[in-house]
């Protein structure tokens, strides 16, 4: 027996449909966009079945998506449904982050711009540096906006034409798979927390969407601005009130959606609330590994074809963080020269881009500043002459005595000689 709202009529009506056997057990039709060879990312796509067998949709643009369940329950078996989506528009960028390591999604590697399977901490570094590169994109796609005609951007928000249209507005999807390990991260997860709130507020309009699941729906590993802004959330089997909540909203339980209502056997199904007006229940289209792999298979064609295949997929080489975390401290400390006891932010990046291009190349004063932070380096006031102009002035820096402190800190953390 399955309860369903029906607000047209009343807030308040009950519809109660009794199957003749249970949802997880009935058949289900295939997937429609199994033989689709590319697909429309702006248009809803079929997320999976409702308890009477209808196809429930789901929207990519415009929203963010969380799913979250106890282990086993198929987050990342529903998570892979948009992302599939994405990867069969070869007209969006796909980045995808598994941090689990079991290489679930492995499939959609040869598509994704950026792919990183891992439960090591380098993979939860690129993906907070795939978060920071998020909110940087989102800055530099809001200023393309600003720029645009009100006639050709009326809304102030990237459209399905102008994602099309328009280079650097398309579609970009971001997934992370068991983010628990990045949001619980004792290095990266207040940062990744703070990005990915950013993120989902602003990349709405512009193109950027963000995929997140989580088998951890508690406070520590699912930061409240998080939870509380995302828009469409889909809640498979929990065992209590609070991560029921956290997943689908405050109240949600005691609104009626309870998630902890599913039993073992219901794999695959949940509550899926901000897809249409009422909470849905819905059974995904379950698509084993071969499918996947023959899916991605056809989604690099269609890339290939149209000449989007990019970033890790086109085999330009990944970001290196774990080469950036290992020397960053003492790369800083060697551009300093000895009548140097403080720099500007902009002179290091400047200087440290000439040291290793290959690894610096597109380093910013931002990006610089925010990998510092966690060795508790942070910028002050400093005074510096301008090369250019060979006038002084106050700027963001860094004192060459914080730097080398840092470095004797960790080397003494790590057991290692203090310089
Ligand atoms: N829509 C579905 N229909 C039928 N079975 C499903 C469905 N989705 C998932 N399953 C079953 O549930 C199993 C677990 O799925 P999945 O790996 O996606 O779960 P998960 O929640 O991501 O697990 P974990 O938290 O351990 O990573 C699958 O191997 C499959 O057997």
């Amino acid at each position: 027996m399955w309860p369903e709202g029906n607000a047209d009529i009343s807030p308040s009506r009950l519809v109660l449909w009794t199957g003749d056997q249970p949802m997880s057990a009935s058949r289900q039709p295939a997937w429609p966009l199994l033989k689709a060879s590319t697909v429309d990312m702006a248009k809803p796509f079929p997320f999976g079945t409702d308890p009477r067998g209808r196809i429930v949709y789901m929207e990519l643009p415009y929203t963010n998506l969380l799913i979250g369940s106890i282990p086993g329950y198929g987050k990342t078996a529903a998570l892979q449904l948009p992302a599939l989506v994405a990867a069969l528009d070869p007209h969006a960028e796909l980045w995808a982050f598994e941090l689990k390591g079991t290489g679930g999604l492995d499939p959609l590697a040869k598509v994704c711009a950026r792919y990183g399977s891992g439960a090591d901490d380098d993979t939860s570094e690129a993906a907070l540096q795939a978060l920071r590169d998020l909110r940087d994109e989102c800055q530099r796609r809001a200023a393309i906006i600003k720029k645009l005609p009100k006639d050709v951007c009326p809304d102030n928000k990237v459209t399905p034409e102008l994602a099309r249209r328009i280079k650097g507005l398309h579609w970009l999807v971001a997934l992370f798979d068991e983010c628990q390990e990045l949001f619980a991260h004792s290095e990266f997860g207040k940062e990744a927390g703070e990005l990915a709130e950013k993120i989902i507020k602003l990349g709405r309009a512009l193109g950027v969407i963000l995929l997140k699941a989580t088998q951890r729906p508690d406070a520590k590993s699912l930061p409240t601005g998080v939870s509380a802004n995302v828009g469409t959330r889909f809640c498979l089997r929990v065992m209590g009130q609070l991560e029921n909540d956290m997943v689908l909203g405050t109240s949600a339980y005691r609104n009626g959606i309870r998630a902890t209502m599913f039993a073992k056997k219901d794999k695959g199904v949940g509550y899926l609330v901000g897809a249409a007006d009422e909470a849905q229940i819905v059974r995904t289209y379950y698509l084993d590994g071969p499918t996947v792999e023959k899916l991605c298979q056809r989604a690099y064609a269609a890339r290939v074809a149209a000449g989007t295949l990019t970033g890790q997929a086109a085999g330009q080489s990944a970001e290196t963080p774990s080469a950036r975390r290992e020397t960053l401290l003492e790369d800083v400390a060697s551009v300093y020269r000895a009548e140097e006891p403080k720099l500007w932010a902009e002179t290091i990046v400047e200087r440290l881009t000439a040291l290793r291009p290959e690894v610096y190349g597109d380093l910013t004063r931002d990006h610089l500043t925010t990998a510092l932070k966690p060795y508790g380096i942070t910028t002050t006031q400093v005074w510096g002459t301008d090369p250019a102009t060979g006038k002084g002035a106050n700027r963001r820096g860094i004192e060459r005595s914080i730097v080398t402190e840092a470095v004797a800190e960790r080397n003494r953390r790590r057991g290692e000689p203090a310089a």
